[in-house]
């Protein structure tokens, strides 16, 4: 049926983008949906959050899975022993599951969250799920506090970054949606946080379908410098 056909095809589109996911995944209209405009001037600071400061720690791993999928790339990356916690986790420990990237056509948009109405020229996402409740990332998606997302936007430079270059030197193998290969290298996901570790956080969803309203958001202000090859689809 033309339900079918439409979920397993939601995209960019007019006819399948964002403003028709609703009609296959009803969260899609709900209250808190992700990506949003981030206004800086009416954003507020958090006392309690710089009381307890955001932690993180990963494995680096190598033989990662890659996989195109269609907008980007998704690096699986099941690290049970990975930490998020503190910052507005609560007391919950968030653990990380897969990072991924959203970029554009070219390097003048691509990211989702934007701020203050300026698009960065793409975004790194870094998607955990609360081990402290749940028993799986599926359970975890299904409840208000199950994911926890660091955003990561990408600034093209002169510099390029040599974690996501092994990343994307990979891509040429892996041409078409679905196809995955594996990364030789070894990936240590700290190196993808920016020096500066300022952030912007608020609770929001899965920024596409099935867009669950089950994301804490933490947005880092800092970018990260790319190369406009490492950020581009060519
Ligand atoms: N761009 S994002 O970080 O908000 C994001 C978007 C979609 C998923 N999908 C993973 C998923 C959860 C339940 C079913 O499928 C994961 C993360
Ligand atoms: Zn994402």
């Amino acid at each position: 049926t033309r339900a079918r056909v439409m979920a397993a095809e939601w995209g960019y589109s007019p006819t399948n983008g964002p403003d028709v996911w609703a009609r296959l995944f009803p969260q899609a209209g709900g209250a808190r949906q992700s990506p949003v405009d981030i206004c800086t001037s009416i954003a507020s600071s958090d006392s309690n959050l710089e009381m307890k400061k955001l932690t993180f720690a990963y494995e680096s791993q190598s033989d990662l899975r890659i996989l195109n999928t269609g907008h980007g790339w998704k690096v699986e990356a099941p690290q049970s022993g990975s930490r998020l916690e503190g910052g507005p986790l609560g007391e919950d420990i968030y653990q990380l599951e897969q990072f991924h990237c959203h970029w554009g056509e070219t390097s003048a948009e691509g990211s989702e969250h934007t701020v203050d109405g300026r698009a960065y020229a793409g975004e790194l996402h870094l998607v955990h799920w609360n081990t402290t409740k749940y028993q799986s990332f599926a359970e975890a998606a299904q409840h208000p506090d199950g994911l926890a997302v660091l955003g990561v936007f990408f600034d093209v430079g002169n510099e390029s970054n040599d974690e996501i270059e092994k990343i994307v030197s990979t891509l040429s193998e892996i041409k078409f949606k679905g196809q995955f290969t594996d990364i030789p290298d070894v990936i240590d996901p700290t190196t993808f946080l920016p020096s500066g570790l300022g952030y912007w956080t608020y609770l929001g969803s899965l920024t596409t379908p099935p867009c669950n309203e089950c994301v804490i958001w933490i947005v880092y202000k800092e970018p990260i410098t790319v190369t406009e090859e490492q950020v581009t689809y060519h």
